[in-house]
Order: structure tokens, then C-alpha cells, then sequence
């Protein structure tokens, strides 16, 4: 086994971020490049299959003969953090979670993972795999198998298997003029892991001046989406998505391109990682976060006195990010709300739909 001299710190650990061209969701082709690359892809049809990717939904959903339906979805990533734990356990987490934006409850996975065995030493790897498994196991599902490949960078994830009832699902076709949204987590993963990425590993380390940005995305990284998806549907929600690699305004227009709607955010009301307003100060912006802000800036209508730095993060390539759901009555909004936060997730209101002209964004400070 050989490591890189370039991407450890003398006699120090290694970097696994050193080894990836963009971290964690941040590393999925552009919204415009999947656009290309979808429209040219010929449907795929069933009679069994209740959702495909046609609204660009967070997974496929499979009729059984029971009544009830399998849903299925895969996510890999390249290295986020260069924990190798931490980065298994917050993948792990993410692929889990387009179950959970569906309304489902996972079952089973299967592990991908491509490693770059001259580069690196194995036994990492089996951290990684080991630290997926377990977040698996705590999220409810078990990994049982997978395929790992020869790599010229490090990637890890699974497919995840769930399953669900078709009645009560999380659509992005099924939001409504005057549904209330709501965020389950802060925004500025791709902000703060960017940051530490740049920086040398004390910058996150005990005192670091990134310490506190970094352990609260970590934090919310690896906090699952199950909860949260548990009590939408408790609440009457039917739709929703989970917010990644797109960042808020894009996955937020994808609900509305599929349910034909408008929106209203209020951008003072998102909630954003501690640290977010520092990097934004010293113009620390992530590649993949100003290619989303470009995919969608035509389609916002921004009020006065909304800044850039509020659009940054709201179009921030989140990794394992939270659900943006919209719920039907405001009450059970609000009372949503307060049972996350009461669960110790940072929760908030943000906005509504509405009839506007169809896949606007209106943004107020
Ligand atoms: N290689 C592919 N082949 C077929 N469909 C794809 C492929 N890549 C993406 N898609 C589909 O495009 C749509 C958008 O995919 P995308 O990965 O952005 O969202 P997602 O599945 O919600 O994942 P995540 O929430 O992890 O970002 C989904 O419906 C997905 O199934
Ligand atoms: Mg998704």
C-alpha cells in the first residue's frame, strides 16, 4: 500500500477530501448537464411502475400485487470530510434519505464503492463500509452486499430498497397553491465543507476557526431524514423532496415544474449553518453552488433588499441535506415545526406555494 505524500499532512492522517475533483452531492453533474443528458433517454414504462423519473422525483416507486409498493434509489459520492468514518456513515445517511423523501421506509441496500488501491490503504475502505453499514442499521435498513472497483478517486454509496404505501407517498407532482413550506435543516453544507476542504485540517481541528461550522454540518449531515418524513405524512403532506446537490431553489423548482405552482420564500427565514455568514464575507463560494444559482436565476423574481449572499446560500450544493415538504395547512405547518424542534432538528417555515406564473421563485428578504 502507498499513500500520497501530497494529501497527507507530515506523519498526519490522511486527507480523504485531497482525492476528489468536488465533495459529496456537490460532485453530481450540474442540473443543466442531467437536463441534457435525461431529455435524450427514452422513458422507461410499466404498468407496475407508479413513479418514474419523469418529474425528476427522489426515487422509483413499484406496484406490488399486496397493494403496497418497493421503492428504490441509488446515490454514490466522492469523499466530503477526510474522516473516513464520518464520510461512510454521512453517505450512508444521504443514499437512505431519497427513500424517506418518498414517504417510504427502507429495507435493504446494497454498498458501491470504487477505491484507488495504490493510493490508498484498504483498511480505510473497510471503514468506510463498515461505518455505512451501521448508519444503515440505525436508519432501520441492512446493507447485505455490493461491487467494489478499482477507482481513480475514492466513491462510496448504496442503493437503497424501501418500501411504502402508494396512498400516502411524498410527490414532487403533488404540491398546491397555499401549501405552507417547511425546511428540516439548516442550509450551507457545500459553504462550510468547502471551506474546510481549503484549509489545513486544523482549521476544523479543537479551536479551529472552523470548528463549530464543522461539527454542525457534520451534525446535520448524519442526522437521518426518518423523523421528519414520518411526520409529514402524519400531517397530511403529500409532497416534498429532499434538498442536495441542486440546492434549495433548484429542488424547490423541480416541485413546482412537476405540480404546475408557483412559490414564496422568505429568505430571512431559512436556516443556515453557524459560520455561513463569515465565508459568504470573505466570498468563499463553491463552484458547484454558483452553477446551481445560474441554472435557476431566471426563473427567481427577487424583492427589494435581497441580496446575493442570501441567494448563495440558498442555491448552496447541500450533502445530505433536510426535506423541503409542502404541507397543505399551515397549523400543522407550524405544529410540524415544533415537533422537530422539540426532536432536535432546526426546522423553519419558509414560504408557501402559490398560483403564480408556473416554476417562479419569489424571494423576500
Ligand atoms: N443515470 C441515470 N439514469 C436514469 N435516471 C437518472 C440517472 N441519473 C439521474 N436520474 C434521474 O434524474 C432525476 C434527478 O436525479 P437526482 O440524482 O438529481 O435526484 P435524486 O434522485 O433525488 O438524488 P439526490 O436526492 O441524492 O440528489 C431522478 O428522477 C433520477 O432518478
Ligand atoms: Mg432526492
Amino acid at each position: 500500500m502507498v499513500t500520497d505524500a501530497a494529501s497527507c499532512a507530515p506523519g498526519g492522517p490522511v486527507r480523504l477530501t485531497a482525492y476528489s475533483h468536488g465533495a459529496g452531492c456537490a460532485c453530481k453533474l450540474s442540473p443543466t448537464e442531467l437536463g441534457q443528458v435525461m431529455a435524450g433517454l427514452t422513458p422507461a414504462r410499466s404498468p407496475d411502475l407508479i413513479v418514474g423519473r419523469e418529474h425528476g422525483d427522489d426515487a422509483l416507486v413499484w406496484r406490488r400485487p399486496d397493494g403496497r409498493a418497493l421503492v428504490a434509489t441509488i446515490d454514490v459520492f466522492t469523499p466530503i470530510v477526510d474522516d473516513a468514518a464520518t464520510w461512510g456513515r454521512i453517505a450512508a445517511v444521504n443514499a437512505g434519505s431519497d427513500v424517506f423523501a418518498m414517504g417510504g421506509r427502507p429495507l435493504f441496500g446494497l454498498a458501491f464503492a470504487a477505491w484507488p488501491r495504490e493510493r490508498l490503504p484498504l483498511t480505510l475502505l473497510t471503514e468506510v463500509l463498515e461505518a455505512g453499514q451501521a448508519a444503515a442499521n440505525d436508519g432501520g435498513w441492512v446493507v447485505a452486499g455490493g461491487h467494489t472497483i478499482d477507482g481513480a478517486e475514492p466513491l462510496y454509496g448504496q442503493a437503497v430498497v424501501g418500501e411504502l404505501d402508494p396512498e400516502r407517498m411524498l410527490r414532487n407532482t403533488q404540491g398546491r397553491p397555499g401549501d405552507t413550506l417547511v425546511l428540516t435543516k439548516p442550509l450551507g453544507t457545500g459553504l462550510v465543507t468547502t471551506a474546510v476542504k481549503r484549509r489545513p485540517p486544523e482549521a476544523h481541528g479543537p479551536g479551529g476557526e472552523l470548528a463549530g461550522a464543522y461539527a454542525a454540518a457534520v451534525a446535520e449531515m448524519t442526522r437521518s431524514n426518518g423523523d421528519a418524513a414520518q411526520a409529514a405524512l402524519a400531517c397530511g403532506t403529500r409532497a416534498g423532496t429532499d434538498v442536495t446537490g441542486f440546492g434549495l431553489l433548484n429542488h424547490l423548482r423541480e416541485v413546482l415544474l412537476a405540480s404546475g405552482v408557483a412559490a414564496r420564500l422568505d429568505a430571512a427565514a431559512v436556516p443556515r449553518l453557524p459560520g455561513v455568514a463569515d465565508l459568504l464575507a470573505r466570498g468563499e463560494v463553491p463552484g458547484g453552488t454558483q452553477r446551481n444559482l445560474a441554472h435557476v436565476r431566471d426563473h427567481l423574481e427577487l424583492a427589494a433588499g435581497v441580496d446575493e449572499g442570501q441567494l448563495v446560500v440558498l442555491a448552496d450544493a447541500q450533502t445530505s441535506g433536510g426535506l423541503l415538504l409542502a404541507v397543505p395547512a399551515r397549523a400543522a405547518a407550524v405544529d410540524l415545526v415544533a415537533q422537530l424542534t422539540d426532536g432536535g432538528h432546526t426546522a423553519a417555515v419558509i414560504g408557501e406555494l402559490t398560483d403564480g406564473p408556473s416554476a417562479t421563485i419569489q424571494i423576500v428578504a
